[in-house]
Formats: structure tokens, sequence, C-alpha cells
């Protein structure tokens, strides 16, 4: 039997197929760019037998046609990975808001799905993608058990200073009204792997992860006391297409003086600000080449990024009071040296001192870019949601839900 995970992204799909009880996939799989014409999916097959790469490009309309293409990769004879659907028992979904009610991996009822969907408000970019996601799951391989890990769920452990706002207590206690956190399921497998490289389960970690969504989470002996995110995934840093933290009379500004609707706004801060709308692009491959021919909105958008990071760390390391080590990771965190070396520089005060040669090398794994002197450890350490999720299900399994 199989686990299938599925991670839907804002922007992306990536999913990964595992044996029952292992820890290395039998295949994998990107869908990317999802919305744009240049969708490009890469599907790769780990088998001993048949290990091979496919580039598929075509355009990906949105989540529900990314869903069928993998299903369609995982059944298609010349690769056969499943013979058919019922081999797959389980499918793990990445869910990015469950709220105050959904914090464990849950096996997904009807009941459950409501509650996905009662959330879309808070999570416009990626919860009505998870119901699709769901949904052709359940059509395309009807007898697994389906199964949602949270992103928000790390975050529980937030102290109520931290995960409340300054606002009036009924808009908590009524509406909910509170910081959720994302990207928890990243946050908290890189700082676990951390905590065993450092062999320290003390450790005072930043975990940055920076993809077309970006958070921080400060992690202090494996718990989580602080992130960037709020309410939604919109908080914080400065992102793809979001804007991150924003004075919130910007919004009351626009609504009264131009008379934007809160539809426009939430499009406006979601999908049409962060790097999008410094530079036109979204993908920080394209913003560096600009960056390194000189562009000026391509300079400025790397600096405001790369700033806003800085700021945190300042207010994490407080938090904290202390700070053993930087953690980068996902898309931009995992590749872009650039970035990196931005927000390294002139940290020293903090300990913090990157070895600009070793940041530039591509290599895979958990790398450590610390240069000599350095009193805090800056690592580089790949993400893997899909084998957290596996793992979480494979628990699940375990207790017999
Ligand atoms: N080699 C690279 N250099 C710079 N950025 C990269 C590279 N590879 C991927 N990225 C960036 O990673 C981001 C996507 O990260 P990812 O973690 O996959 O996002 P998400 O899960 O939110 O879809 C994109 O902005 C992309 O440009
Ligand atoms: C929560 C979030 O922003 O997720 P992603 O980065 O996958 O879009
Ligand atoms: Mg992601």
């Amino acid at each position: 039997m199989y686990i299938l995970v599925i991670n839907s992204g804002s922007s992306s799909i990536k999913y990964q197929l595992f044996l029952q009880h292992s820890d290395q996939p039998v295949c994998s799989g990107l869908i990317e760019r999802i919305g744009q014409d240049n969708g490009l999916i890469t599907h790769e097959i780990f088998r001993a037998d048949v290990a091979q790469t496919l580039k598929l490009e075509q355009s990906i309309k949105d989540h529900e046609t990314g869903m069928q293409a993998m299903a369609g990769l995982l059944t298609r004879e010349d690769i056969a990975m499943i013979d058919n659907a019922a081999q797959i028992g389980t499918i793990g979904h990445r869910v990015v808001h469950g709220g105050e009610t959904l914090t464990k991996p849950t096996v997904i009822t009807a009941e459950v799905k409501e509650k996905i969907m009662a959330l879309y408000a808070l999570a416009p970019l990626h919860n009505p993608g998870h119901i699709k996601g769901i949904e052709v799951a359940e059509k395309l391989f009807p007898a697994a058990t389906q199964i949602a890990v949270f992103d928000t769920a790390f975050h529980q452990t937030l102290p109520e200073r931290a995960f409340r706002y300054a606002i009036p207590d009924k808009f908590y206690l009524e509406d909910g009204i509170r910081v959720y956190g994302f990207h928890g399921i990243s946050h908290q497998y890189v700082a676990g792997a951390a905590i065993t490289w450092l062999k320290d389960p003390g450790a005072k970690l930043i975990t940055i992860h920076l993809g077309n969504g970006c958070s921080m989470a400060a992690v202090s002996g494996g718990r989580c006391i602080d992130t960037s995110m709020g309410l939604t995934p919109l908080d914080g840093l400065v992102m793809g297409t979001r804007s991150g933290a924003i004075d919130p009379s910007v919004l009351l500004y626009l609504q009264q003086q131009k008379g934007y609707t809160a539809e426009q706004l939430t499009g406006l801060l979601n999908k049409q600000s962060g790097m999008l709308g410094l530079t036109g692009y979204n993908d920080m491959r394209d913003i560096s080449r600009l960056y390194h021919e000189n562009d000026p909105a391509a300079k400025l958008a790397y600096e405001l990024y790369a700033y806003r990071i800085k700021k945190f760390i300042g207010a994490y390391t407080a938090a904290l009071n202390g700070l053993d080590a930087l953690v980068f990771t996902a898309g931009v965190g995992e590749n872009d040296a650039l970035t990196r070396e931005l927000v390294c520089r002139d940290m020293e005060f903090l300990g913090i001192n990157i070895d600009i040669a070793k940041n530039q090398l591509r290599e895979k794994g958990l790398r450590d870019l610390t240069a000599g002197g350095g009193r805090t450890r800056i690592l580089v350490i790949p993400t893997n949601e899909e084998l957290a999720i596996a793992r979480e299900c494979r628990r699940l399994g375990a207790e017999g839900h």
C-alpha cells in the first residue's frame, strides 16, 4: 500500500508517493506556475528499474487541472507507479488554515471539509484549492483514507501575548481573531532537523521559510514562541504577491479616499503586491536576473525583502533572549544565495557572519554557511513538508485514527 501526499501551495502543487513504511518516496512531482501560461510539471520516479524525470510544459489553469494531471501521471501505463487507484491507502493533504478547532492531523469527513471551507476568507489563496484537491482525490481514489495536516498546528504553542491583537477581547472571544501562523509543517520539520544537527534540544532558532509565501518562526527548545504571519497568511514578510505587514490605515485610506471595495483590497494585498507589485515579477529567479542587470526596481525590491527579514531576526532574537542558529528554507531560502547574503549582511553584532563562497555553492541537503568566527550558525535545510505529512499519516494510522 502507498501513502500519497499532496501539498498545494498558492502557486504550486507538490506531491510525493511513499510506500506505507518508508521515508524514501518512490516518486515525487512539482506542478508549478499554476494559473500562468507557462505551467510546468516535473515528475520524478525513483524506482531502481525506472529512474527518470519527466518534464511537461503545459498551461495549468487551476489546482483542479493540476491534480488531474498528477493522477494521470501516477496511473499512466508506460511509467506505471501504481497498478490501480486502490493501491493508495492513505492520502495526506497539507491544509494551510485549520483555525482554532483543527489543530491536529485529522481524518477528513464531511464535517472537517465544512470547517476548512468556513475558513476560506482567512486563507483565500489556499483553503479553496485544498478543498478542490480533497474532492478530486476523493473522486480519483475513493478507497483511500484522506487525512488533513495543518500549517497552523505547530503555532498552537504561542503564548497569548504573541497570538493576541490589541483590540477589544470580544473580537477574539466571539470571532477567533488572533494570530494563527502558517507554514508550521515546514517550520517544525526544519527546526527538528536543526536541533538534531546541532545536538541541542534546547536550541534557540529562527526558521525562515521563503517560498512564494514567506514566514519566520522563533523556536525555543522545539516549541514555537512567535511567528510572522497572523490571522491570515498575509502578515509579516514581503512575499511573491503579498504585501506582508502594512499600516492598516493604508486600507482605510484606499477605501475612504479612493473608493476601493473590500474585494479589491483583498486582491490588491494578496495577489498584486509583494515582489510582483514592486517589480512586475513574482518568481525570484526573474527578479534575481534583473537585480544582476542593475534594474532599479529589482534592487529596491530585494532590499525591502531582505530588510524586513532582518528586522524580524532582531525582534525574534530579543523574544528568544539569544540565538543559536538561523535556518533558511523553501524555494527562495534554499536556492537564492543573494537573499541569504543580503539578509546576513551587517549582522555581525548578533554573531551572524556568512561565508560568501559557501553561500554560492549549490549542494543538496543540510548546509552550514557559517564563516569562521560566526557565533550563530547559518544553516540551509531543505524543507520536506510531504515527508512530514506522510509521517503524520503513518502515526495516525498506527493509532487506528
Ligand atoms: N534557483 C532558484 N533561485 C531563486 N529562487 C528560486 C529558485 N528556485 C525556486 N525559487 C523560488 O522559490 C519560490 C517558490 O518556492 P516554494 O517553496 O516552492 O513556494 P510555494 O510552496 O509557496 O509554492 C519561487 O518564488 C521561485 O522563484
Ligand atoms: C501559507 C502559505 O503562504 O503557503 P505557501 O507559501 O505554500 O503559499
Ligand atoms: Mg510552500
